[in-house]
């Protein structure tokens, strides 16, 4: 990537002895791979905040996203359950990963295996300006679906 990297602190928590950072897998990868810093098993249909032995303090004005890894989605139906998870500038907590197992076989979660990914986002505050009517458009209140399939 051309740009400069966005600089983000990073501690290692205890449980995290001996696992490597997140870390991107390519030249061009666009997320930084996170793994497991716990073992379990995640039956059909159950989900778990899985640790990752890391917490953050992103700079202000960004926000880090917590991504599924599509291999995980497709071979065995496992996701992030709030994909993207939302990891707040002020949050100074550990790093979870909520996965979900959407599949039919139970998933084993290894400590130390790449489970998600994060990505880094700017975030632009909003304010809201509250009117009693909103301007017209040609959609007006058409959605989900009204144009068609
Ligand atoms: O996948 C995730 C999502 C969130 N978090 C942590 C960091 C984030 O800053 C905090 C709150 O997340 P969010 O705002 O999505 O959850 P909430 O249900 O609104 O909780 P809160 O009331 O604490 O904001 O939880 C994670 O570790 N992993
Ligand atoms: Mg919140």
């Amino acid at each position: 990537m051309s740009s400069a990297p966005i600089r983000i602190a990073i501690q290692r928590l205890p449980h995290g002895e001996g696992l490597p950072l997140p870390g991107y897998a390519s030249a061009g990868a666009a997320g930084m791979d996170v793994v497991a810093a716990e073992d379990l098993v995640l039956a059909p249909g159950a989900r778990h905040a899985v640790a990752t032995g890391f917490a953050l303090a992103i700079p202000h004005g960004y926000e880090v996203q917590v991504r599924p890894r599509s291999g995980l989605a497709l071979k065995h139906g496992i996701t992030c359950l709030n994909t993207p998870g939302t990891i707040d500038c002020d949050y100074r907590g550990e790093v979870k990963v909520i996965l979900a197992n959407l599949g039919n076989e139970p998933f084993a979660v290894v400590r130390g295996e790449r489970i998600a990914q994060l990505v880094p986002a700017a975030v632009q505050h909003a304010a809201f300006d509250e009117v009693a009517s909103l301007d017209e458009t040609a959609r007006g209140a058409g959605g989900f679906g009204s144009t068609g399939r």
